[in-house]
This record gives structure tokens, sequence and C-alpha cells, in this order.
């Protein structure tokens, strides 16, 4: 394959979504080397049917406001690709969804999930639904008409939704709630469920944690301590919070958290007090973070990312795709910045991931970094077929372990002759071979 003639191919077929475009060139121009080793890829056109999903559910969700008004959002299930398990991946609401987005998110979902070492294929849905300003019987109902609409092409071996941006353990119970009654069965087909019914431990902590497990191995090949760190953070939702209640517990500093209307400074890093009331303020009361900054008397930038503002040693995106670009990359490489890991899926631009690549820093792309999440909804799945709950202890050691293995397979494909270790190369490749194999084992389909 040409990379190129094929993007050019994507692109005359899916003019209007750039994000999609936008993932497949990153992989595709990484992987490229490699899948023209092996001819019989090329006989079967594996690259062709890798980049476009195996199917797309597209749909209407009617539903009653408050007000007894009906509201009308999109719905969306992107199938991506089943050949080494059921579809599985998070659901997005938010009033940015569009298809394109969650096509990128579903293809990059493939290649992640060939790296947590479990049996997983690549989905990803959601809505344009914003459950921001919703009162909680809102959510519910729009939870349940989305499900309505959706129930039968899911199951527990079938497609696995979970959570994401706007989707926590409130929508994902609502949603498990309509499927089991719709479907009249009680199995896994949700991941990310309240502990009472099936949900397991660590899975809310699992991508933030992760995260800041591959943040650990990478920089061990640098022989560099955590403890001290000065680590910017984006967001303050699942993903942040989690990775900065980690990092608080090894000793690093994390100075700055943001939401979409603007970013917090935390000059003396977050104390373990303060991140316990931002969970209590997004979690329970759904506020905002100018919230918190107005609580504690810290500095507030409204309508900024951190990036530009804080100063630091490491950068964790964990926001939203495209929210850290080639100016913010250069301004935090300007400040010596040592290492990104991603725990937002595609946060920095391909200007940025130019830059970070160019200047030899420790730079983890998500589909790696942040697969402790989908990681431990494998793990949810493996005790729901197995009706058995494992301790906060074993999840957590499984889940070090996975991304110990997933560190150790970008190394082993992203390793290059001077000992630099390429991480998006590396994840690249080891997440496309494994899939390669099985759709050429399974034949054309
Ligand atoms: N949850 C999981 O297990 C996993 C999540 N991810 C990825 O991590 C990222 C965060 O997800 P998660 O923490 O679950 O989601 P949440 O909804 O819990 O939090 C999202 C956070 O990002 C902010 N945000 C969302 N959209 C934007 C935007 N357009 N501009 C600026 N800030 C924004 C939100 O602010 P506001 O409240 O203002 O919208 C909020 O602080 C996403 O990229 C997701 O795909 C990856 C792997 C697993
Ligand atoms: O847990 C899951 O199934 C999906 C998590 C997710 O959405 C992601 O990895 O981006």
């Amino acid at each position: 394959m040409k990379a190129t003639e094929v993007l050019a191919d994507l692109k005359r077929r899916f003019p209007n979504e750039p994000e999609y475009i936008q993932a497949v060139e990153e992989v595709i121009t990484t992987i490229e080397d490699t899948y023209n080793e092996y001819p019989e890829f090329e006989r079967y056109n594996l690259i062709e049917r890798l980049c476009i999903p195996d199917r797309i559910f597209s749909f209407r969700v009617s539903w009653v406001d408050d007000k007894g008004q009906v509201r009308n959002n999109m719905g969306w299930r992107i199938q991506h690709n089943n050949a080494i398990g059921p579809y599985k991946g998070g659901i997005r609401f938010h009033s940015s969804v569009n298809q394109s987005i969650l096509k990128f998110l579903a293809f990059e979902q493939t290649f992640k999930n060939s790296l947590t070492t479990l049996a997983m294929g690549g989905a990803k849905g959601g809505s344009d639904f914003s459950p921001r300003g919703k009162s909680d019987m809102e959510v519910m109902r729009f939870c349940q008409a989305f499900i309505q609409e959706l129930w039968r092409q899911i199951g527990a071996d079938t497609d696995v939704p979970a959570g994401d941006i706007g989707v926590g353990g409130r929508e994902v119970g609502y949603m498990y709630g309509m499927y089991k009654k719709m479907a009249r069965e009680n199995t896994g087909t949700f991941t990310g469920k309240g502990r009472e019914f099936g949900g397991s431990l660590i899975r809310p902590e699992a991508t933030g944690y992760g995260n800041v497990y591959f943040l650990l191995n990478m920089l061990q090949t640098r022989g560099i301590d955590i403890a001290g760190k000065r680590v910017a953070i984006s967001g303050s939702g699942n993903v942040a919070t989690y990775t900065a209640e980690k990092l608080i517990s090894l000793g690093a500093k994390v100075v700055s958290l943001s939401d979409s209307d603007g970013t917090v400074v935390i000059p003396d890093g977050l104390t373990q007090e303060q991140m316990d009331y931002v969970f209590r303020l997004k979690n329970i009361y759904r506020g905002r973070i100018r919230e918190f900054a107005e609580e504690y008397e810290l500095p507030y930038h409204p309508g900024e990312r951190p990036w530009q503002i804080v100063d630091c040693d490491i950068a964790m995106p964990s926001a939203t795709q495209n929210e850290l670009d080639g100016d913010d990359a250069r301004a935090l490489l300007k400040q010596g910045v040592i290492a990104v890991s991603e725990g937002a899926n595609m946060p920095s631009t391909p200007d940025a991931i130019k830059e970070f690549l160019a200047a030899r820093i420790l730079y983890a792309p998500g589909k790696a970094a942040n697969a402790g999440g989908v990681s431990v909804s494998g793990l949810e799945m493996a005790q729901n077929s197995q009706k058995l709950s494992w301790s906060a202890e074993e999840v957590d050691s499984k889940l070090r372990q996975i991304m110990a293995d997933i560190h150790h397979q970008c190394e082993l494909f992203g390793k290059e002759s001077d000992g630099f270790v390429n991480y998006v190369k590396g994840a690249n490749v080891a997440g496309f071979m494994k899939v390669a194999r099985a759709m050429m084992a399974q034949g054309i389909l």
C-alpha cells in the first residue's frame, strides 16, 4: 500500500470527516513499511477493510424534557472491527459529537484494544446530547430513549459499550437498566456498571491510574523519579481526576486542572483535600472548575488551556481531541517538559506530535497510555462471565501488568537504532499486527 494513496481515497469518500482522516493518517503512515513486508495483506486489501468500519448505526433519539417539550438528538454506534473479540468501546454524550468524531474514536479503539492483550474488538458510540445542565430525570429519559434504539445491536458477546465524555456511572446505570429490561437478560453488556450490579472495582479509576502506570514505565527507561515532578493536567472529569489522585499519592505535584470554560493553576500542587473537593464538585454537584478556583483562591484563566500558562515537567492532556496544538507543544518544550502521556484520545494535533518526536522526549499516544480504562472493562467482562468479583488489589495488579505489557510492546516495535522509543510507531505497529493476523486468519468478511 501507499499510505498517501489510501488517504487520498478515504478523503474523497469521506470528505466531511476530518477527525477520522486525522486518526487514520497517523496510523497508516507509521505502519506503512511493516504492512508492505507482507504482500498477502495487500492481496486481501487489508488496509481498506481495516480503515472503514464494519458498520454504522445512526438513529434519532426523541425524549421529553422537564418542561414537557419533545427534544430530538442524533445517536450513533460505530462497530469498527471485531477480528479479535466482541466490539468494545465507550459512549460519548457531548454537543460536539458527530459521525467523524465517533469514527476516529472507534478506529483508535480497535488498535488500543488490540494492545491490551485482551480479546476485544473496537467500537464507539454516542450522541450530540449534552448532560450538562440537564436534570437527573432528563438524563434518565434520554439514556432510556437512546437504548430503546440501540439495544438490538449490542450484547455481552456482540458489542459491549461503556462510558466516555459525558457518560459516567449515572448514565451507564440508566442505559444498562433499559438494556436489561428490553433484552430480558442480566449479563455484562455494559462495563463501568455500579458495583452492586456487576461493575468491577477500579474501573472508575482505571484510565487515570493506568496512564500514570504507563508514565512510570516510560520514566523508568530514563531513570527519572516521579516524586516532586510538576504535572499539568487538562480536564477535570473521570480521567483527569483519577490521574491526579494517583500522582498525588506518588508525591508528584499536580499544577493544573481545567474544563471547557477555563483552567485553574495550583502553583504549590493539588492536595488530597482539594482533590476530594473536586470529586464532589464534579460528580455530585456537577459544578465548574472555576468554583474550585474560587473556593481555594487559586488563579483561574477563563477560556484558556493549561499548556501555555503553567510551569511543568510533565503534561497529561486528559480532556478531549486536538486540545494541544503545535504552539502549545513548542511552549511546553521551551520550558523543558520531559514527558507527555495522553489520557484523552488524540489530544495532540499532528503538529504537536511532530514537535514531541523531534525533541525526543517521552511521548505516549492515548491508544497506549489511556488503555487502562478499556483493559479493566475487559476484566469486568471476564468477572461478569464467570459470575465472580475480584478484589481491588487483584484488579489493580492486573492493570499494572497490562500497562507494563503495553509499554513493552511499544518498545519492541518502536525502538530506533539509537535506543529512542517512538511510542507512536510502537503502539500503532503492535496494535495493527495483532488485528491484521486475526483478519487474515478469518478470511475476507
Ligand atoms: N472514561 C474513560 O474510561 C476513558 C476516557 N478516555 C478519554 O479521556 C478523555 C476524557 O474523558 P472522561 O474523563 O471520561 O470524560 P468526562 O466527561 O468525565 O470529562 C471530560 C473533561 O474534559 C473536558 N472537556 C470535554 N470536552 C472539552 C472540550 N471540547 N474542550 C475543553 N474541555 C473539554 C470536560 O469539561 P466540561 O465539563 O466543561 O465539558 C471535562 O472536564 C476523552 O478524550 C475520552 O475519550 C480515554 C480512555 C478511557
Ligand atoms: O471501557 C471501555 O469500553 C471504553 C473506554 C473508552 O471509551 C476508551 O478507551 O476510549
